[in-house]
């Protein structure tokens, strides 16, 4: 009996994989999907690693017919509480969906792993683009470590890709270690900041700045003009001083109003700049296979919830075998049965090099 319910089960993952993977997004189906990769209840796990390979290899198809080309841009939107994230993305969201565009934005919260809180809200502080077709708004997570999140948020990025969005936004706010594990999961990180003195950004870390493609400051309108154009010289100069990280595109800094709209539509032309650097100079393709191999790691370390171990460790102790489609990571220090498949569409380099 077991075993038909779990065919049955298979099956139902498998028909909604299958409408997963239409040429339009379906904000009901995609809800559940990401519900899924969110469980921690192991059948379920268990069901969301079929409906991910299904949608990894769909995505690899659709990248290889489009020579290499990644089916979505995915940007990390992070500032400190009260920036203006939510009111940009309303803003931008629309501009974007009426270009033509489809739109999802993800949040990352980090209260929720602590408190059960949410700093980030949900889909009703951006009411207008919640109710657009060609967009979809997933509410922050309201549980889970960190690691937790971030490996969801990666597979949730994953299912909107090969959802048929073509912009995944995935927001967080700048005060916590979940902004850093947010920019090593898209291809472009954007800081937001207000108009406001040093005070006020304190919360930020210095390391993000770092990570920042893009830093804008939002709100420059009416009184707030002559702050944002401080700011904006201050960070233009503090940014000088970075290390360069890539070899095609120098951070840069804009001004920008949700208020009024003003600097949306540069900011995007940048963004877009940005994107065609990058592809162009195949630093998209190192960043997005170093993110894999991240992500694989994040997977067999969360797999081994309690144990104290590194990925370095993992790497030096696991002994992997390799299946056709999967890779048996064994972990003889916590329990010698104890047998970990991570498939193989989740590894950039089977071998584990
Ligand atoms: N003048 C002006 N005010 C803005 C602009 N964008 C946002 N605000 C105001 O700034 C405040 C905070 O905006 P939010 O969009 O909620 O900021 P947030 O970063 O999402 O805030 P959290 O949800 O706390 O992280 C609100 O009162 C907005 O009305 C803008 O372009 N110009």
């Amino acid at each position: 009996m077991r075993g038909v319910g779990l065919t049955r089960k298979f099956r139902r993952e498998t028909e909604l994989a299958k409408g997963w993977l239409r040429d339009d997004p379906v904000g009901a189906e995609q809800e559940e999907a990401i519900t899924l990769v969110e469980s921690t209840h192991s059948r379920k796990k268990e069901l969301a690693q079929v409906l991910l390979q299904k949608v990894l290899s769909y995505q690899r198809e659709q990248e290889q017919l489009n020579k290499g080309k990644p089916l979505a841009f995915r940007v990390g939107l992070s500032g400190p509480p009260g920036a203006g994230k939510s009111t940009f993305i309303e803003c931008f969201g629309k501009m974007l969906t009426e270009r033509g565009h489809t739109v999802s934005v993800l949040a990352v919260d980090p209260s929720s792993s602590t408190s059960g809180g949410s700093l980030l809200g949900d889909k009703t502080r951006m009411t207008e683009l919640s109710r657009d077709a060609n967009a979809y708004i997933r509410p922050s997570p309201t549980r889970g470590t960190l690691g937790g999140v971030t490996r969801t948020t990666n597979e949730a990025i994953l299912l909107c890709e090969g959802g048929g969005y073509d912009i995944v936004l995935v927001e967080t706010v700048g005060v916590g270690q979940s902004e850093f594990a947010v920019a090593d999961m898209v291809d472009m990180f954007v800081l937001l900041l207000p108009p406001a003195g040093g005070d006020e950004l304190q919360g930020i870390k210095r390391g993000i700045i770092e990570m920042a493609d893009l830093v804008v400051v939002t709100k420059a309108d009416g009184d707030l003009v002559v702050p944002a154009r401080r700011i904006q010289a201050e960070y233009v100069s503090a940014l000088k001083l970075l290390r360069k990280r890539s070899k095609v595109w120098k951070p840069k800094v804009m001004r920008i109003s949700a208020k009024t709209g003003e600097g949306i539509s540069d900011m995007w032309d940048k963004m877009t700049e940005f994107r065609d650097l990058v592809l162009m100079s195949g630093e998209l393709l190192t960043k997005r296979r170093k993110q894999q191999k991240v992500w694989m790691w994040n997977l067999i370390q969360e797999n081994m919830a309690g144990s104290r171990c590194t990925a370095e460790s993992i790497q030096r102790q696991t002994s992997v075998c390799d299946n056709s489609s999967s890779l048996s990571v064994c972990l003889p220090w916590i329990n010698s049965d104890k047998v970990l498949h991570v498939p193989k569409a989740n590894c950039l380099n089977p071998e584990v090099s």
